[in-house]
């Protein structure tokens, strides 16, 4: 961030920007880039952090928002990115972000962090993501490769339906690439089908896969989840949720708490 630069999103009320490209890169994922108002602002971000973003409900009755996670780093001027998987006919926010066109305008609040990250924080990174989960798990991952100070080992395991599921592989192979060997990635997939040519994990992340790939409990280690309800029950345990209060990270269950993981290294996006 330039001493220049101004942040371009207001915390406490939602601030429009402009959408100057949507592109498919998925089965129904999206990378949205929304321009700020001036070249030289920044989005004003603390990894890991989360804007809301608002859309129209799909029956017409008004605006609601929800959480997004830029991909873009802190320091990118004059814009951010979003990659957002669409729910067809069913979703709301997804669908409204992902039909956007350049030149459309969306409201946006933020950021909010989420958890901090800092280089050298953790000796050991372990990431379990799950479709568009991929987004916290890939600024997280961006935000320490960039350090040159940084020497966090991180391995993500990166679940997807299907190999035609998985998005972003190039990205993030080529991050991995040039990491030095600090950032590894499996990728696995529920189903792997007739692809005979399928080299990854198959099934749903179990433990023997956790104990073979990613960091054991310890205090300098961290496991970060990101993924659908059903893997964070059966991975951690889901987060808790309280009318009138911001979601808590809940008790950690499942297949990381009979492991012997708690809440001091397991975070739940
Ligand atoms: C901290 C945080 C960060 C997030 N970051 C991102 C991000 O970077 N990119 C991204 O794409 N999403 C992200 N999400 C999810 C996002 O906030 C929305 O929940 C999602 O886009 C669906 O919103 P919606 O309004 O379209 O659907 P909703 O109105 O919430 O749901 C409508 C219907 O859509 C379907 N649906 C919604 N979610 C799912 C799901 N996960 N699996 C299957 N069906 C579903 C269901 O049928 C549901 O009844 C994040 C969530 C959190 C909590």
């Amino acid at each position: 961030q330039s001493d220049s630069s101004r942040v371009a999103v207001s915390k406490s009320e939602f601030t429009p920007l402009t959408v100057s490209s949507n592109v498919v890169v998925g089965k129904n994922v999206h990378k949205v880039t929304l321009d700020f108002p001036s070249p030289n602002d920044s989005l004003g971000m603390t990894t890991a952090g989360m804007l809301m973003v608002q859309g129209e409900k799909r029956d017409g009755s008004g605006t609601i928002a929800r959480p997004y996670t830029p991909v873009s780093r802190n320091d990118t001027l004059g814009k951010l990115e979003l990659i957002v998987k669409d729910y067809p006919n069913v979703g709301n926010v997804s669908s409204h972000i992902c039909a956007a066109k350049p030149g459309d305008k969306l409201g946006v609040k933020g950021c909010f962090t989420k958890i901090k990250v800092t280089p050298n924080k953790w000796k050991k990174v372990g990431m379990l993501a799950g479709g568009s989960g991929i987004t916290p798990c890939l600024q997280v991952a961006e935000e320490l490769l960039s350090s040159s100070d940084d020497k966090t080992e991180i391995t993500l395991i990166f679940c997807n339906q299907t190999p035609q599921d998985i998005f972003l592989q190039d990205h993030i192979d080529a991050l991995a690439a040039k990491s030095g060997g600090r950032f590894k990635v499996h990728y696995c997939v529920d189903k792997a089908g007739f692809f005979d040519f399928w080299k990854g994990l198959t099934g749903y992340v179990n433990a023997d896969m956790v104990k073979k790939y990613l960091p054991a409990p310890a205090d300098d280690s961290m496991i970060m989840v990101c993924g659908p309800p059903p893997m964070y029950k059966a991975i951690c345990g889901g987060k808790k949720f309280e009318k009138g209060k911001a979601p808590q990270q809940g008790e950690i269950t499942g297949i990381l708490g009979d492991m012997g993981f708690t809440n001091t290294n397991v975070f739940k996006f």
